[in-house]
């Protein structure tokens, strides 16, 4: 097993989905896979495989922010051998146009984190989806009548609560970012840094502008319609 995962070499898929709440990734087993076992329960953090359309899928816990999420990314990629991750989080709406419970695709990420200043020195990397699970998804999302899906620019911020929240995001909705997360700017960072393949998907759970939101248990078992897109991307 690696630090944080209980898993055996061969127990965890090649294609792995990564929500942030581990109850979440419960459900998605529960809910979209066959034959699901449990192979982490590593601070509550679990993880699970299982088949979907016959071919092996895994979904792992990645908790909240980036310094959490890298930790398992960092041991998916370099330990377990996984090839793609596709993050199925939930978001908050910058825009007005975007409604809770829409469909957001990452096709890049901004943030304020520092952790890729310090990775490149202090230069601005800019992090992209993998191109071909970015349109994998995006197809598969805009063949369904049920969700409304947008694609563009996201904003991994390192604080949910954040005092200074409308100063710093008014830049970015002028520069055409859609929602707020914590995860996918690092995510797609070390998917380059390992070569491998990573595409983050969140559904609205907050309007930052309307000030809706969804409750916890909703979150954790009702965005189901971006975990069939993120599987039809990965594995269609
Ligand atoms: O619902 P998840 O996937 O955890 O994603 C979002 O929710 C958490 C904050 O509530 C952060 O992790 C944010 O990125
Ligand atoms: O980071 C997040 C996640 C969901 N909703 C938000 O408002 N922010």
């Amino acid at each position: 097993m690696s630090t944080h995962i209980g898993a055996q070499p061969g127990q965890i898929a090649p294609t792995v989905l990564l929500p942030g709440d581990p109850l979440r990734a419960k459900w998605i087993a529960e809910t979209f896979l066959e034959d699901a076992t449990c192979y982490s329960e590593v601070r509550g953090m679990f993880g699970f495989t299982g088949t979907w359309n016959g071919q092996p899928v895994s979904v792992q816990g990645s908790g909240m922010g980036q310094p959490s999420m890298a930790i398992y990314v960092n041991e998916l990629y370099n330990e377990y051998d996984v090839q793609q991750i596709i993050r199925v989080g939930s978001c908050g709406a910058l825009t007005a146009d975007i409604a809770i419970r829409d469909v957001v695709i990452a096709s890049g990420a901004c943030t304020d984190s520092s952790m890729n200043r310090h990775r490149f020195l202090g230069l601005d990397y800019a992090p992209v989806a993998d191109f071909d699970l970015l349109r994998a998804a995006v197809d598969a999302a805009r063949a369904r009548e049920d969700i409304t899906t947008h694609v563009g620019l996201i904003y991994s911020s390192d604080s949910f609560y954040n005092p200074r929240a409308a100063e710093l995001g008014k830049p970015l909705v002028d520069h055409g970012v859609l929602a707020v997360e914590m995860e996918a700017s690092s995510l797609y960072t070390l998917a380059a840094s390992y070569q491998r393949k990573a595409l983050a998907i969140c559904t609205v759970s907050d309007h930052i502008v309307t000030g809706e939101e969804t409750t916890a248990a909703e979150r954790e078992q009702t965005f189901g319609a971006m975990v069939e897109v993120a599987l039809a991307a990965a594995l269609g």
